[in-house]
């Protein structure tokens, strides 16, 4: 093998964790260990800007027989190294074709960041203006672009109660305090207008806030009581589409590491139930973590894949979330959580091959399957469909082949599915221009990383009408009391019993009520959604909360086999 092949192998095994950078450097099968170990610590400094580099110019389509990690190592010598390609043969020749376009695209990247300090000769100097990047973002400007968006947690506080908190707090911003307090703006729907040191609701999602791109929240008391969550608007917005009303038993297909079901929880008020299920263990930890720091109460956290579930075992549920895993390349973003955390924990999912096409086949194909499994669940009403994926074959594609391989489901109207939102979704691709209006994209322009939403609703259901939960009957059987109890015994990682609960349940309609009290805030309607919001709640209909509900369940059904491994 080549050093090159060696150390992209290198590369991969530390992404998978297989490893540290000296121990896999060391290996005997390595011949110039340090020749290797220089070219992988190397590679990995610049890791985010590579892989940037490498999705901007759909290099793994292009010459797919180029590996993702292979491809990173040669970019770096290609753009960054004095001597250039060590290599002859076809890495190098393939390589070099591509210089040019890898270079403007490094250049356009560092504008688009608006990177300054940038060498006079930029074009001629790759190396100066990665540097510069990597200074850049180093420096706690990664978002330049994009605001920052606080969600409320209405499960532990109020939006009007989180404004006024804001407005005694001083502004930090790249870790430093400032002297200043927070000016509330009121709703705000051009986020480009936005004034200095202030910060503003949003006028599709009354309980996100939205702050200018350099702010930090790490030092905010809010948010490390989990009472503010911070929160992509894009990545809101399947949450706040499904509207589950109190009371209603959901279920996130894909969840961790969670954001989007705690969402779900603050929607249901902590009234109802929602089964997270997860294949990656470690994911699904995080989400543990994450929700109980949320104060969510009704969450069960399953191991194990959504696919395998079994649908009757679930004859209450009646919104499904499916936020399944995806290209990722919707995520502008992604270059600083790559350099905040270095390899972080969900790097494969972010970075892995964003524009493969033999892996976006496989994508689509996961989840179409994902969203047709979750259509055979016997009460399921309403399914939201998501990815963060900027590519028409996971969104628009996937839609037109679910709405043509089965009869049951059509997409929602455009009044249920964030009715005032502008970016709607692409015609062509299978879904006519009727249908492509009822789903919604959001794309940087828009002030949020790149994303895609469908609500699917079965055919006859009044959308207008929120549904409320399925009412629990008693079981008519043995197998349907089976059934039912395996569905309801505490799955392991439940988070339950472990939490410090705020019992304070909050109408986020009716705080936004008080916030112009607050402040010179417009009226509530202007940016209350009529439709697409959260529902005015309907009775919860044998909703009792999850914790206490589980004890009376457990005692009753003492006589069933506990699940404590999987439940799928
Ligand atoms: C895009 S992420 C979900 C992000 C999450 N909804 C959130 O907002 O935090 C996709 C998740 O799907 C999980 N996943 C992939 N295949 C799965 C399957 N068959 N069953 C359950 N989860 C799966 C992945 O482990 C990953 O955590």
């Amino acid at each position: 093998m080549e050093d090159y092949e060696i150390a992209a192998d290198i590369l991969g095994k530390l992404r998978a964790k297989k490893g540290s950078i000296k121990g896999l450097c060391l290996a005997p099968r390595v011949k110039n260990k340090k020749k290797v170990y220089a070219l992988v610590c190397e590679t990995l400094k610049m890791y985010p800007i590579l892989t940037n580099l490498l999705d901007r110019t759909d290099f793994s389509a292009r010459e797919p027989r180029v590996a993702r990690d292979l491809a990173a190592v040669l970019t770096h010598d290609l753009l960054f190294a004095k001597r250039g390609i060590l290599c002859g043969g076809w890495m190098k020749s393939t390589m070099t074709r591509h210089r040019t376009v890898l270079r403007a695209a490094l250049l356009a990247l560092a504008r688009e960041r608006r990177v300054e300090g940038l060498p006079s000769d930029p074009d001629n100097a790759p190396g100066a203006v990665a540097r510069a990047v990597l200074k850049h973002l180093d420096s706690g400007n990664q978002d330049v672009p994009l605001p920052r968006y606080v969600r409320v947690n209405t499960l532990r506080t109020t939006v009007a109660k989180a404004v006024k908190e804001f407005q005694r707090t001083k502004i930090v911003r790249k870790g430093v305090e400032t002297q200043t307090v927070w000016k509330y703006g009121g709703a705000i729907d051009d986020w480009k207008s936005m004034a200095p040191d202030t910060f503003y609701q949003d006028l599709h999602l009354p309980e996100l806030l939205v702050f200018p791109p350099s702010t930090d929240f790490h030092l905010d008391t809010q948010y490390k009581s989990g009472s503010i969550v911070l929160q992509d608007k894009a990545s809101c917005f399947p949450a706040f589409i499904l509207a589950p009303p109190t009371g209603a038993h959901c279920i996130d297909g894909c969840a961790a590491p969670g954001n989007k079901t705690s969402h779900l929880c603050a929607k249901l008020r902590n009234q109802g139930y929602i089964t997270a299920f997860d294949l990656d263990a470690r994911r699904l930890e995080t989400l543990k973590k994450m929700t109980t720091r949320a104060g969510c109460r009704v969450i069960d956290a399953v191991h194990g894949s959504f696919l395998e579930t079994d649908p009757a075992r679930f004859p209450q549920v009646t919104h499904i979330l499916l936020d399944p895993s995806c290209s990722g390349s919707g995520i502008v973003a992604r270059l600083d959580a790559l350099v905040d955390t270095q390899l972080a924990e969900n790097l494969d999912e972010a970075t892995a091959a964003a524009n493969d096409p033999d892996r976006l086949v496989k994508l689509a194909e996961f989840q179409q399957q994902c969203v047709m499994h979750a259509m055979k669940f016997p009460s399921v009403q309403f399914v939201s469909y998501s990815t963060c994926s900027i590519h028409a074959q996971e969104n628009e594609q996937v839609v037109a082949a679910i709405l043509a391989a089965q009869n049951d489901f059509e997409l929602a109207p455009r009044d249920r599915v964030l009715p005032t939102w502008p970016h709607r979704g692409d015609e062509g691709h299978g879904l006519s221009a009727e249908d492509a209006n009822k789903v919604v994209r959001a794309a940087p322009d828009d002030g949020t990383n790149g994303f895609f939403v469908a609500l699917f609703v079965r055919k006859g259901i009044d959308v207008d009408v929120p549904p409320t939960a399925v009412k629990e009957g008693k079981p008519k059987n043995r197998a349907e009391r089976r059934a039912m109890a395996a569905w309801r015994v505490e799955p392991v990682g439940s988070v339950g019993d472990a939490m410090e609960v705020d019992d304070e349940e909050v109408d986020v309609e009716r705080e936004l009520m008080r916030v112009p009290s607050v402040s010179k805030a417009p009226a509530k309607q202007s940016h209350v959604p009529t439709a697409g919001s959260s529902a005015p709640a309907a009775p919860a209909v044998g909703g009792i909360a999850g914790a206490s509900r589980k004890k009376k369940i457990k005692r009753k059904h003492k006589h069933l086999p506990i699940v404590t491994k999987k439940t799928v």
